[in-house]
């Protein structure tokens, strides 16, 4: 009865998938999860299945909405990789359906929608919470995410300075040298994040590297890494000092090592401040607890597909 879904590979979602766009998608989507009306948005936890033997996972993230006729669901892995591996930790394929007929519409790369969506949501983290003068942008990682943060972060902000730093720092090096503006590189993390008033942490981590002694009051930290409830970035200090934001209150009870072994408390979803029902403390030391969310892939690969029918 159905087409052939359409196949788009990494370089064509990434050539159509546009910060542009994007961002008014994921700040309206994120604000109608927040209102939990179920006959809007079905999006469950994601299931995970532990790849122990490997180091790695599978996350499978469904999701529904009702009012855009979305049905999509991600099928995402994550292997912790050594350093400088040709492969990807994070590898993913995102199906969109016909939400009436049950189809497969479009079958797509889901490295590229995971690297920009994630980015997008942080820089929207950034928007409401970051410190009304913020000059120095420190992104402690140096793999795709910290790309993504880089080119979204300096796009929509001017900051005076950006400091990058990594475990090994010829890999910080090589992210600068693909970098047309200046960028320091950084030999530990304490000297990145002294003074910087957005930090970014992308990392692989399982123990705490950011520490909350070393963060200025008032920054804004995005925290995109330790996605397992036993992997940690940051520490308690900070966990505990700072205003916590997150994407989804059960994603982030579920699977957030930083906040379950924290004890911290979580103020607000990010959806909730841009429904206005919960304030951004921006005046306050802010911490964005990031675990990714099936409807911000959603968002994504509709409008990739949308672009993509509108050139054919
Ligand atoms: N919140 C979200 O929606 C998403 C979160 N992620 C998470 O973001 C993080 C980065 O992902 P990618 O950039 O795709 O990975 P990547 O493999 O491209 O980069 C990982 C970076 O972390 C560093 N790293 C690895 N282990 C480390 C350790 N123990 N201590 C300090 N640095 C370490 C590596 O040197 C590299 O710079 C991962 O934890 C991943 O799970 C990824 C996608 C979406
Ligand atoms: O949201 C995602 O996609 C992911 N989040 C955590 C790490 C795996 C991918």
């Amino acid at each position: 009865m159905s087409e052939s879904p359409v196949l788009l590979n990494k370089h064509e979602v990434e050539r159509l998938l546009t910060y542009d766009d994007l961002i008014p998608r994921l700040e309206s989507v994120m604000g109608k999860f927040s209102k939990r009306d179920s006959s809007e948005i079905i999006q469950p936890v994601r299931s995970v299945v532990p790849i122990q033997q490997h180091n790695g996972f599978l996350g499978v993230m469904p999701a529904y909405l009702a009012a855009e006729g979305i049905l999509c669901t991600k099928m995402v892995t994550f292997y912790q990789r050594a350093e400088g591996s040709s492969l990807p930790s994070i590898q993913a394929t995102v199906l969109l359906f016909h939400p009436e007929h049950g189809n497969v519409t479009a079958i797509m790369d889901g490295e590229a929608i995971t690297a920009k969506r994630t980015a997008a949501v942080s820089a929207i983290s950034a928007k409401l919470f970051k410190p009304a003068l913020s000059e120095v942008l420190c992104i402690l990682g140096s793999g795709q995410q910290a790309r993504s943060h880089y080119d979204v972060f300096t796009k929509l902000f001017k900051f005076k300075e950006v400091r990058v730093w990594s475990r090994r720092k010829e890999m910080a090096q090589r992210f600068v040298n693909d970098l047309q503006d200046p960028v320091t590189v950084c030999s530990s993390v304490k000297e990145a994040v002294i003074g910087a008033d957005v930090i970014v942490t992308a990392t692989g981590a399982s123990q705490p590297i950011l520490f909350g002694e070393w963060v200025k009051p008032g920054a804004h930290i995005a925290a995109v890494g330790a996605c397992r409830p036993d992997w940690r970035e940051l520490d308690d200090v900070l966990m505990r000092e700072a205003v916590v934001y997150v994407d989804s209150r059960e994603g982030a009870t579920a699977e957030s090592g930083d906040i379950i072994l924290s004890g911290a408390e979580v103020f607000a979803e990010l959806g909730e401040v841009i429904n206005g029902s919960f304030p951004a403390q921006r005046e306050k030391t802010t911490v964005f607890k990031s675990l990714g969310m099936g409807i911000q892939d959603a968002v994504s690969a509709k409008l990739v597909l949308e672009k993509w029918n509108s050139e054919h």
